[in-house]
């Protein structure tokens, strides 16, 4: 297991990845039935640290808002090579993905047509 302040994954529980990030399923490890998503950002390729700091200190300001739209961040590490952001697990299902994308794309159709 790897060990992110107070939270833990393994590198077996990959969820995605996107440009920048990989992002592992894990949880915390004083309360393990808490799961959360943990971005690991390479920073090998980040020339702007301070830009990425100061986005960072944006989310956790975000955070305190406690709104239902806006993913928790609950903790932010960083190594010489990484940047971890702990974050709330959302857990969406790809049908409900699905159902949205073609809601949408009928709304945008319907729109068109009137
Ligand atoms: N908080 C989260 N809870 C659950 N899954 C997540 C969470 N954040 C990210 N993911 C998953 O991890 C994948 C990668 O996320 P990441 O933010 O690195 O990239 P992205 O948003 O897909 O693309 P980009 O790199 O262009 O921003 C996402 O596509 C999503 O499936």
């Amino acid at each position: 297991m790897e060990t992110v302040g107070d939270y833990e994954y393994s590198t077996k529980d990959l969820i995605g990845h996107g440009a920048f990030a990989v992002v592992f399923k894990g949880r915390s490890k004083k309360n393990p039935s808490q799961t959360v998503a943990i971005k690991s950002i390479s920073l090998k390729n980040v020339s702007k640290r301070d830009l990425l700091k100061k986005e960072t200190t944006i989310l956790k300001d975000l955070t305190a808002l406690q709104h239902e739209n806006v993913v928790a961040l609950f903790d932010c590490k960083e190594t010489p090579n990484h940047m971890y952001l702990v974050m709330e697990h959302i857990a969406l299902k790809m049908s409900y993905l699905l159902t949205d994308t073609i809601i949408s794309a009928l709304i945008l159709l319907c729109m068109n047509l009137v």
